[in-house]
């Protein structure tokens, strides 16, 4: 893994933004894997002040809630249509589709596209748990697309978008920690001392399903670009 030390979140999103022009510039970037949240936010904003057009690249994002529609606020369609793609049109957009009535079906289906699709290069947050995607704790190294039930501190990181704690989805479709595994290159962002520990576990500690970003110790290419918070508890200065 690359470590990248940056001054601030913004400071981030411009590290990770020149890593993607780079590569459309060098016509490498054919589809791109998206994230939520709101660590990938100040990326999203130089991407749409950018003059770069993604009108030929394909987006794949991680994970939607099950049960939410697209128009639901707290959607993750909603999201990227709200912080991106309205205003950086894609050729398209896939997300996992919440209101999919049979999972396993959508859960193929969304790993079909992954195959049709390979991801050039990935965008990733962290949850304070390790989790990438809705990948939680104990999820096996090996897993596709699946609905997953998340655990309660995600839901309660999580419930600051919502306007109560019940109104938070209990599951979500979230790719695998393998599908990602798949990416060609991967972006990892973390900002604050809340990840903090959970930066420490993926880099410092060996790679177990207890920290379900410590796989990535496992690929080849993976940047990650993280704060003076997020870093604060590594060793390696
Ligand atoms: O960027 P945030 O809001 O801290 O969220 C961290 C992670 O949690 C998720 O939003 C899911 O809970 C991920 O998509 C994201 O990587």
């Amino acid at each position: 893994m690359k470590i990248i030390r940056v001054q601030d979140q913004i400071a981030g999103g411009q590290t990770a933004f020149s890593i993607i022009k780079d590569a459309m510039e060098k016509n490498k970037l054919n589809v791109l894997g998206l994230a939520t949240g709101s660590t990938p936010l100040s990326l999203y904003d130089q991407m749409i002040h950018s003059s770069l057009d993604f009108s030929d690249v394909v987006s794949i994002n991680l994970d939607e809630y099950v049960g939410l529609p697209a128009e639901n606020k707290q959607s993750y369609h909603y999201f990227m249509q709200e912080q991106l793609f309205k205003y950086k049109p894609f050729k398209k957009n896939y997300l996992p589709d919440g209101l999919a009535k049979d999972a396993d079906r959508e859960c193929k289906r969304y790993d079909e596209v992954l195959a049709t699709h390979p991801i050039d290069i990935q965008i990733l947050g962290i949850g304070q748990n390790g989790h990438i995607g809705f990948n939680e704790p104990g999820t096996p190294f090996d897993s596709l697309t699946r609905k997953v039930e998340l655990t309660a501190s995600t839901i309660e990181a999580n419930q600051r978008f919502f306007e109560k704690k019940e109104d938070v989805p209990t599951h979500a479709f979230s790719m695998g920690i393998n599908s990602i595994m798949q990416s060609k290159q991967i972006i990892l962002l973390a900002y604050g001392k809340a990840k903090a520990q959970a930066i420490k576990a993926m880099i410092e500690e060996s790679a177990n399903e207890n920290c379900p970003a410590s796989a990535l110790q496992h690929h080849p290419e993976v940047s990650v670009i993280v704060d003076h918070e997020a870093a604060m508890l590594l060793e390696t200065k």
